[in-house]
């Protein structure tokens, strides 16, 4: 080799080395900022967590002194009694002075800060609560005056974040309060406590990666259900009287029924949404509403009395001027009652098949008609919830994520919206022979109500309360709640029984559902009762039949009767 050729040689080996080393240093290098970028968000993240909790203790921390501080003034007393009162006798109490807006607000906070270290329910103690009640004595002629309340925290609240669980959403204080407070405030109640829910919002599980796991008042190793499963924790252990969840496929039945309260899912729309923070915006397939939990049925009523006034119908006039028929709440003629006590397509659990037939015999001996009744259409029915609530395949909730721990509640959730699309393709199209065309749901339900004269409808709910962790595990069983907010009409919870040894042996069968729910006995059992859209108060009506008729049989039963009733103060 000439000098010549040595010298080309040796500079295009050299420059071949040394473009090698350039791509191979500059890979490193953007490898390296990729992991200290994925580093520092996760420090990130981590600070934002440790903020929000540490902001939440600081709540607990300052509710507890100002506790303590009334406590060596005001002996507390009445403590047990004002517990022992439900929503109506307390507002009587209240309004005719008997009882004062303080010493209600105190026994409640008392009640939550033990009953929070126990359940692990609330995400804070709301400290502007103690200003308000400074000044409460101007809401003297408002329907719910000195009443403390709890509200889900995904509820918006002025100056206070609404996280739902997705860490992005931290210090993002808001501007003011959702109207549901607005009025509520106008109406004296006092928000004094806001609770937890699953990350994101789209499970039946109660916890995310800021507040943690929300645990069952009647069974501590049981969830608490969701989403708006720190109220029903609170109001089922007897630390709130009334509450506000939301529900986009059963948050506030669901919960409630894991928690032996009661829950109601109102027409959407009834109810003001505005400053409801929910993680898909403008999604129309399925509706969420904001509505009332508590311990009976006459608190659910009152609550949506109070709210719908003309101030909501002029802060939200998307929201109709109905106001709440309190003539028919307290009608008792006898309906013609449509029922059924399993969806075909869908795990139902022994206790929830007998907890409808109990009601339905108790229904039939008050003097009503009891129908069957067959849901239609239910696999549409399902294919359409699932494509209305993921009309983008999971990419929002998916990216509601990003940035977040994912909590282990939602693991399976994640799992399914990751897949790769063209292998969803595959499974839709492999399962696509069993799910007819979609049809016109919502009339060809109420066509069938028609047909059968129907005034209401009868049906399971979702329970006994699950094992952690297998919510996001059974979306299968979602259709027996988010049926009605597809379907747009209303529908309401009431506790009927508990889960007795036969349910559970009954339960073998069942594979699918038996790691979920087995080692249930004693555990509530409810049942859903359903009105057709805007018959708000009617399905109210047919809810407090059912509880005035569980309530009266259990006790001619006697306290041993098989499978016994959660009747309000069981658990103070
Ligand atoms: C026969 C099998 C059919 C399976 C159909 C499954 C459809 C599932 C589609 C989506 C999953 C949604 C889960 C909903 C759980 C309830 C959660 C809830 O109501 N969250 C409230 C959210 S809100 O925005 O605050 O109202």
């Amino acid at each position: 080799m000439g000098f010549l050729e040595q010298f080309v040689h040796n500079g295009r080996a050299l420059l071949g080395h040394r473009s090698k080393a350039i791509l191979l240093s500059g890979a490193a290098c953007f490898g390296a900022v990729l992991l200290v970028q994925r580093v520092n968000s996760r420090r990130e993240q981590k600070k934002r967590i440790l903020e929000a909790q540490r902001r939440r203790e600081k709540s607990f921390q300052v509710a507890e002194r100002a506790l303590l501080e009334y406590k060596q003034s005001h002996p507390m007393t009445n403590a047990l009694y004002i517990l022992s009162l439900s929503l109506s006798e307390l507002t009587k109490q209240l309004q005719e002075s008997a009882l004062s807006p303080e010493e209600v607000f105190y026994t409640y906070l008392e009640k939550t800060l033990d009953v929070h270290q126990k359940l692990n329910c609330c995400t804070e103690i709301i400290l502007d609560s103690f200003e308000q009640l400074k000044t409460i004595g101007s809401c003297k002629r408002g329907i719910l005056y000195g009443v403390p309340l709890s509200l889900k925290e995904n509820l918006l609240l002025k100056n206070h974040d609404s996280s739902c669980g997705v860490v992005k959403y931290l210090n993002q204080p808001a501007d003011d309060d959702c109207v549901l407070v607005k009025v509520l405030k106008e109406q004296g109640a006092i928000p004094f406590v806001r609770t937890n829910f699953p990350q994101a919002l789209l499970n039946y599980d109660c916890s995310n990666p800021i507040y943690g796991q929300t645990l069952n008042p009647h069974n501590l190793q049981k969830t608490a259900g969701g989403s708006s499963g720190g109220e029903a924790a609170l109001i089922g252990a007897g630390g709130s009287v009334i509450g506000i969840g939301t529900d986009i496929g059963g948050s506030a039945r669901i919960p409630a029924s894991f928690c032996a309260i009661c829950g109601f899912k109102p027409t959407a729309g009834r109810l003001s949404s505005k400053g409801c923070k929910s993680i898909f915006r403008g999604q129309k397939t399925v509706l969420s509403t904001p509505g009332p939990m508590a311990r009976d049925v006459d608190s659910l009523a009152l609550f949506m009395k109070a709210e719908i006034c003309e101030q909501m119908v002029f802060l939200d006039p998307t929201t109709p001027l109905l106001p709440f028929d309190e003539g028919l709440y307290q009608s008792r003629n006898s309906l013609r009652i449509g029922y059924f006590d399993c969806i075909e397509q869908t795990p139902t659990s022994p206790s929830m098949t007998r907890g409808v037939q109990e009601v339905k015999a108790l229904l039939e001996q008050a003097g009503h008609t009891l129908v069957p009744f067959t849901p239609v259409r239910i696999l549409d029915m399902a294919e359409l919830m699932s494509k209305g609530a993921l009309a983008d395949g999971g990419a929002t909730f998916l990216q509601q994520l990003e940035g977040s721990p994912v909590d282990p509640v939602l693991h399976a959730q994640v799992a399914m919206y990751r897949l790769p699309i063209c292998l969803r393709k595959v499974l839709a199209f492999i399962l696509k022979p069993f799910v007819s065309f979609p049809s016109d749901c919502v009339n060809d339900t109420i066509a069938q109500w028609r047909r059968l004269n129907l005034d209401v409808v009868l049906c399971p709910i979702i329970g006994p309360a699950f094992n952690f962790c297998y919510c996001g595990k059974l979306m299968s069983m979602v259709p027996h709640s988010m049926t009605y907010n597809l379907l747009n009409f209303c529908a309401g919870v009431v506790p009927v029984s508990t889960v007795t040894e036969e349910d559970e042996r009954n339960l073998f069968v069942l594979i699918g559902l038996l790691q979920a729910i087995t080692g249930g006995v004693g555990l509530p059992v409810a049942v859903q009762c359903v009105a057709l859209p805007w018959h708000d108060e009617l399905c109210l009506r047919f809810m407090k039949e059912v509880e005035e008729l569980v309530k009266k049989a259990r006790k001619d039963e006697g306290a041993n009767a098989n499978g016994k009733v959660y009747l309000i103060y069981d658990f103070h």
